[in-house]
């Protein structure tokens, strides 16, 4: 699904990753966690396709598309979602509309009819259950007013309906109240199955208790430095990120 191979990046002249190497199959949840500043969403924006970012070395293979080759957009269309760290708002533009143009889109290129207004009420009408989510915040502008959790909820609707084959989540769980957390959860593991691959950044083993992954890694100074089983996440709950200097997985 997802090769990562010797991936550097810089910004502006600064390296970020320093030769990041990840594989992800099919039906896998991988978690990364690592200190502030390590290059986490630094990794999540590159795979997303975010402009400023400069690959000098390595390359990202996409089900046997060469990544970096492709537009954002493309991206998007292909099955590739980030949820962002901090979601934009978009005033003028209702949520709902938000997520049948890019519903209809992503359909188009793939060559799935669209659908239309009567079908797509019923497919986000569910889903918002399915989130617990109000019906208002479809027909409000995208995000524009929305709490911190509530941005971070409206991220999990839209992946709930575009049904990307990779999933990125940057953070989804900060800003979640406690039940927000288990509904978020709930509504990710909803969407997993045996083609669905995600990649999920975040500080606390917390979330992995509700969404539990395949295989944690820890990403600091710009590379995967150890990866393992759920159990990492413990580890580091408990002894943090200091032991793991200097060490490479
Ligand atoms: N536009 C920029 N100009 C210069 N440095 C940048 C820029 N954007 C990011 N950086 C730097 O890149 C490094 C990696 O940032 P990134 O946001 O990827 O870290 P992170 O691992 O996601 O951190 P956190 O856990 O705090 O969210 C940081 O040192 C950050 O200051």
């Amino acid at each position: 699904m997802l090769s990562i191979k010797n991936l550097h990046v810089t910004i502006n002249d600064k390296p970020i990753l320093k030769g990041l190497t990840l594989d992800i199959n099919p039906g896998e949840v991988h978690a990364i966690m690592g200190p502030n500043g390590a290059g986490k969403s630094t990794l999540s924006h590159v795979l997303s396709g975010k402009a400023g970012y400069t690959v000098t070395e390595g390359s990202v293979m996409y089900n046997g598309k060469d990544l970096l080759e492709l537009a954002p957009e493309i991206r998007a269309r292909e099955g590739v979602f980030l949820a962002f760290q901090y979601p934009v708002e978009i005033p003028g533009v209702s949520n709902i509309y938000l997520l049948k143009a890019a519903l209809n889109a992503m359909r188009k290129h793939q060559g799935l009819p669209e659908v239309d207004a009567m079908d797509f009420l019923t497919i986000v009408k569910s889903k918002v259950k399915l989130l617990q989510m109000d019906e208002k915040f479809l027909y409000r502008a995208v995000n524009e007013g929305f709490s911190g959790g509530e941005k971070k909820r409206n991220e999990i609707l839209q992946a709930a309906i575009l049904e990307p084959k990779l999933c990125i989540l940057d953070e989804t769980d900060s800003g979640l109240d406690i039940d927000a957390l288990r509904i978020v959860s709930e509504g990710v593991n909803s969407l997993r199955n045996a083609e669905r691959s995600f990649l999920m950044i975040t500080h606390y083993q917390r979330l992995l208790d509700y969404i539990k992954p395949d295989v944690v890694h820890v990403l600091a100074d710009g590379k995967i430095v150890k990866s393992g089983g759920p159990e990492l996440a413990l580890e580091l709950e408990e002894r943090g990120y200091s032991w793991l200097e200097g060490q490479a997985a």
